[in-house]
């Protein structure tokens, strides 16, 4: 079966740095896949480089098929591919439901004309939004507190939100930059669910995780990167044995 997404032989270069270097994978269309590595290693660069966020230097992302590179982020999302940051980005003083209603207008037609003069269509098209925005908020598990301001939901809850913002795009490629970061091991155990939850919906996941037990539990590959580069590629249990693994994580957190 042909990758959903391959990246190849990307590089990204800041001063005299090179943040990423020469890094290729694939990511299998319904696969649960996880890039792993001690900080600083290029794990969010490279996912800056895929959404375009940031520009390759050198090497290709590929989607479908269609070249990503140079090509404008609301585009890429367009095309499928949504993301969710490290450093939470929500509306905090939007209510939830704004919050993922942002998320569902690269899906909705209706302009600065149509706002102004309302059109049927315009009001059928936003009940549907807002419907739709609630069932993402039910499926990560918020649908009591749709009018809360992001800004009072605890980090964990913050982070479920973020989800259903980017789920609300549509994607066919989901992107999660450290989802356990902040949750305490109870709400992990509930995210590990809820990432086999979106798997089930057909949507394809690319992580990001310090959370080893995460990573091993609900990863089906894992990609491991220090210094910029590719060190391995394989299941958990073959990360977990292997020697270069092991030696970039000594001494800083067991893998
Ligand atoms: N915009 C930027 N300008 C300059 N240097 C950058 C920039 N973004 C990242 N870097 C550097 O590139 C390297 C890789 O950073 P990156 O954030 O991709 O690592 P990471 O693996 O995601 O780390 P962490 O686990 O700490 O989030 C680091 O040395 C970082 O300081």
């Amino acid at each position: 079966m042909s990758a959903l997404l391959d990246v190849h032989g990307i590089t990204k270069t800041f001063g005299g740095l090179t943040a990423v270097d020469d890094v290729s994978f694939d990511v299998a269309p319904g696969s649960i896949v996880g890039l792993i590595g001690p900080n600083g290693a290029g794990k969010t660069t490279t996912f800056n480089l895929i959404t375009g966020n940031y520009r390759v230097d050198k090497g290709t992302v590929t989607f479908e098929g269609r070249s990503l590179v140079g090509m404008r982020t609301h585009k890429i999302v367009q095309l499928g591919v949504a993301r969710t940051f490290q450093n939470i980005r929500l509306f905090q003083q939007l209510s939830a439901l704004e919050n993922v209603l942002a998320g569902r207008h690269c899906r909705t037609k209706a302009g600065l004309f149509s706002a102004m003069f309302r059109p049927p269509w315009q009001a059928r098209e936003e009940r549907e939004a807002v419907g739709r925005s609630m069932a993402e908020l039910e499926f990560v598990g918020l649908a009591d507190r749709p009018l809360e301001e992001a800004r009072n939901l605890s980090y964990g809850n913050q982070r479920k939100l973020e989800i259903a913002r980017a789920l609300a795009t549509e994607p066919k490629l989901l992107i999660l930059d450290e989802p356990a970061g902040g949750m305490n091991e109870q709400e992990t155990d509930q995210l590990v669910e809820l990432i086999q939850h979106i798997q089930k919906r057909g949507v394809t996941v690319l992580l990001i995780e310090h959370d080893m037990s995460l990573v091993m539990r609900a990863c089906e590959k894992i990609v491991v990167l220090e210094y910029g580069g590719k060190i391995a590629e394989g299941t958990p249990a073959e990360i977990q044995k292997n020697p270069r693994v092991i030696e970039a994580y000594l001494g800083t957190e067991e893998v």
